[in-house]
């Protein structure tokens, strides 16, 4: 469904012509972004901001040019469609030619086809959201660009400089006192949620499981997304810092890449918690570390788990490469908060020569691997349900794909972890959320343990210093 209406056909429009929103992208050379790494997320005018960036580098977006909402289990298909409806009517001219600049779109997309509650809470709540916005400014290494987007028809929308102009940069401000309250199932509920979980498992209805919990924080004032953006982007700068139509976070779990016919996926599955419990990492290496490290390392439970994880994601993949690679040992990742069990996944998309066109996209890649065992499970079927009759908790938007496609259909796409959900209804109500890989060795004390360890990275976000 179209949000943004289409102004009629425009009179320079061929006879003939199919119908539809016609943009015209602009996208120029930028020479004086500031190096620093934050340069991004401070050009963002206000709290409406479109983000993806890490160690400095994406693209931010501003402004509305064009917003399509899709639904249920038809969500990626459909936004997928619609963008190549969009791509098939602009007109683009890219004086840069880096993933990233030209025309793009920011989508999130929610994690399961059906959401309970959906229909008495919010009928009209989407699960799914590709937006356009009016503005873009990106930056890959050395190289920063500004991308402006117009549509034909739309008179009164400001142009060229005047469109800068019309949005002025506003001071960021903080959310003031925060309250965190329990969410669908409270922190004293979910163990027996878990022990569900670990029972089905030895029963041998399923391999594994991943249960989630939300926490509802309640702030003083409204929040400000680059608030939330600028705290997580310095302090998880190993993450991909997010925030696309209300769901904001700092995702370490990376579905696809696709990017000229290559793809990566970094698979994360497996984790330890770091003691010291802040956000800022202790000097990394130190001997704590490195021993909980390799702890984590020899944990048959967290291998098992991750090895599920790997499994879903490559068999996902499959079809789609003419090769792929699949280390078989994974490494460590370190973020301030927790350590995981990682494996960079990567493969070459078949069908090389036929060019850009004949490849899938990015987004039609991310609908394949969603949902990975790393935020559903194994078999996929039987955890899904196994989710929806016990977890207690609408996860909206919470663990689907969340990212960006270009105009060539690559893109990049996280899964929305270590995120929270705006309420577009104050802005003053966030639900954080966080999930646990659940299999037959698991212990619901710990996982609950593990679940307030991936909170963190939210908690710290929505502090004020
Ligand atoms: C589901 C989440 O994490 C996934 C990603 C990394 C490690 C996980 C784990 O060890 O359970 C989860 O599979 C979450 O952060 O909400």
């Amino acid at each position: 469904m179209w949000v943004t209406e289409a102004p009629p056909p425009s009179d320079d429009a061929p006879p003939g012509a199919p119908d539809g929103p016609r943009l015209v992208v602009r996208t120029t050379a930028v020479d004086d972004l500031p190096a620093d790494a934050s340069a991004l997320i401070d050009r963002l005018p206000d709290s409406a901001a479109l983000a993806w960036v890490r160690h400095g580098d994406g693209l931010v977006g501003w402004g509305e040019a064009l917003r399509f909402e899709t639904f249920g289990p038809g969500r990626f298909a459909d936004a997928d469609d619609k963008w190549r409806q969009v791509l098939a009517l602009a007109e683009v001219q890219d004086e840069v030619g880096l993933p990233g600049s030209g025309l793009v779109a920011f989508g999130s997309f929610a994690f399961d086809d059906v959401s309970p509650g959906d229909e008495e809470e919010d009928p009209a709540r989407a699960s799914g959201v590709l937006v356009v916005p009016r503005v873009v400014l990106g930056r890959r290494g050395d190289r920063a660009w500004l991308t402006t987007v117009a549509l034909v028809g739309d008179r009164s929308a400001p142009v060229g400089d005047e469109l800068l102009s019309a949005y002025p940069v506003q001071p960021v401000t903080g959310p003031g006192r925060v309250a965190l309250t329990d969410g669908a199932v409270g922190a004293d509920d979910w163990p027996a949620v878990v022990a569900e979980g670990i029972a089905r498992i030895q029963a041998g209805e399923l391999e594994k499981v991943v249960l989630a919990r939300d926490v509802v924080a309640t702030t003083e004032h409204p929040v400000d997304t680059r608030h939330l953006l600028g705290r997580l982007a310095s302090a998880y700068e190993a993450c991909w810092t997010f925030s696309v139509d209300g769901m904001v976070g700092a995702t370490p779990e990376l579905l696809v890449r696709s990017e000229k016919g290559l793809v990566a996926s970094r698979v994360l599955a497996g984790t330890i918690r770091r003691d010291h419990g802040g956000t800022t990492p202790d000097t990394q290496g130190d001997d704590a570390d490195l021993l909980r490290a390799a702890q984590l390392a020899r944990s048959s439970k967290d291998l098992e788990e991750h090895e599920f994880a790997v499994r879903s994601v490559a068999a996902a993949l499959e079809p789609y490469c003419s090769s792929m690679n699949v280390p078989e040992v994974p490494f460590v990742l370190h973020l301030p908060n927790v350590m995981h069990l990682a494996t960079d996944v990567t493969g070459v998309l078949a069908g090389q020569d036929a060019g850009a066109a004949a490849r899938p996209s990015s987004l039609s890649l991310a609908a394949a691997l969603h949902p990975s065992a790393a935020v559903c499970g194994t078999p996929t079927t039987a955890a899904r349900d196994l989710i929806r009759e016990i977890e207690g908790l609408d996860r909206a938007r919470y663990a689907g794909p969340v990212g960006w496609v270009g105009a060539d259909g690559d893109g990049e796409w996280g899964i929305a972890l270590r995120s929270a959900e705006i309420s577009p209804k104050n802005r003053r109500t966030i639900r954080l959320f966080a999930g646990c890989g659940i299999v037959s060795a698991s212990d619901p004390a710990a996982e609950l343990a593990e679940s307030e360890a991936k909170l963190e990275p939210m908690r710290y976000a929505l502090r004020t210093r």
